[in-house]
């Protein structure tokens, strides 16, 4: 189990203990203000301070380690004055364990309009109401300090695919000069601030950027600038030459990813920590991960299927529902179908995580990853 690697006691805040590898995959853990995190880890995403559908006790039940906030939703609604006032995001939300905060920038980009962008910030109207707000690295730091986050994220810029090499360098050069921002911003010390890796899809701009950002010296270093449109093949060829090079002795997150394939690919190329709100959103769609590949809820040939979504998954939802009543709440549009179809889905992101984590330390990862890309292949049914 996860603690067969030895105890976490005499860890510092920002200790990342690696205690076994093979090839670029390690086991290692990661020492925060809220307690350890064993990685690889696949974090759930909490956007407005929840997991939707699933509360802090089925999350911890399931086995969730960490949980991920948002500056720029969080900013815009309820604010990050009102959460300090009430105690902070984990008294907040009532999840006492490790939060991670994104930092607002790519949030801006993909959700907000109308902005301008200048070497100071990002000025943006509200997706929710149009009105006008400002961004900036030092803003998104007292953002994500006052929600009293574990690990904060540097204010960077995430450009979309495709960007030419020209955009990509210039953009590059202003996240460096953000991450630097960032830093000089952080006065939490119970915060670790992690910088961000991006260059595009090119590898020589991704080894720029790396060599920039890791020459800041922080506890922990994530690749953003992928899962952002393009082909996934790319990200899969980039990784095993990028996220090696990355510090073999502090944490490498892999920003908004991905599938279970996407997973145990990247954890093949050394990368520790995920999140994605793929898990959560496709089971309020009715798609559901099994170890024997996904399973569409609504198909017809489960009218009255009495078997659990996976008859390999031990969560609460596989104990005690059949395909036939998920089929059913699903169909009627009922919130228990979307809560039991998240129950299962996020069980099934941490129970591969504790797999991989397991395989790493007892030496057969390689014999673990073969097996899930065999099983996950596409087989939906
Ligand atoms: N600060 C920051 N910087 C990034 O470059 C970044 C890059 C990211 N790329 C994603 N991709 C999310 C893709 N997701 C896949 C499932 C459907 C919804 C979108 N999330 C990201 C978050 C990010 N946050
Ligand atoms: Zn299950």
């Amino acid at each position: 189990s996860d603690m067969s690697v030895g105890t976490t006691a005499n860890m510092k805040l920002g200790e990342f203990k690696v205690h076994k590898t093979e090839g670029n995959a390690r086991r290692a853990t990661l020492m925060t203000a809220h307690g350890p995190v064993q990685t690889p880890v696949f974090m759930a995403v909490g956007t407005k301070a929840t997991v939707k559908a699933m509360t802090p006790e089925e999350l911890k039940d399931c086995g969730t380690q960490v949980v991920l906030g948002n500056t720029y939703h969080l900013h815009l609604r309820p604010g990050e004055k009102t959460i300090k006032k009430m105690g902070g995001l984990h008294k907040f939300m009532n999840w006492h364990g490790p939060i991670l905060t994104d930092s607002g920038g790519f949030q801006v980009f993909s959700l907000s309009n109308l902005r301008k962008m200048s070497e100071e910030g990002v000025e943006f109207r509200s997706h929710l109401d149009g009105a006008k707000y400002f961004i900036s690295p030092e803003k998104s730091m007292e953002i994500q300090m006052d929600l009293g986050s574990d690990i904060i994220m540097a204010f960077d810029e995430c450009l979309q695919y495709p960007a030419t090499d020209a955009e990509i360098e210039k953009s590059m050069a202003l996240t460096y000069r953000w991450l630097l921002r960032s830093k000089a911003a952080m006065t939490r010390k119970e915060s670790l601030l992690f910088g961000i890796v991006q260059g595009g899809l090119s590898l020589e701009h991704r080894l720029k950027s790396l060599e920039q950002v890791t020459s800041v010296d922080l506890p922990g270093y994530a690749l953003g600038g992928f899962s952002v449109g393009e082909p996934i093949h790319l990200m899969h060829e980039l990784l095993p030459n990028v996220a090696p090079k990355m510090p073999a002795h502090k944490p490498r997150y892999l920003m908004g990813v991905g599938t279970p394939t996407d997973l145990i690919i990247a954890i093949d190329a050394g990368i520790d920590m995920f999140d994605c709100v793929i898990p959560t959103r496709v089971a309020r769609n009715g798609t559901i991960y099994t170890w024997q590949g996904k399973v569409s809820i609504k198909r017809t040939e489960y009218r009255e299927d009495d078997s659990a979504l996976d008859p390999e998954c031990d969560c609460y939802t596989c104990k005690n529902y059949s395909k036939a009543y998920l089929r059913h709440l699903f169909l009627s549009g009922e919130i228990l179908g979307s809560r039991l179809n998240t129950i299962h889905n996020i069980h099934f992101y941490m129970k591969l995580m504790e797999k991989a984590r397991e395989a790493i330390a007892e030496g057969r990862w390689a014999q673990f990853r073969d097996d899930c890309l065999t099983r996950f292949v596409k087989k939906s049914k």
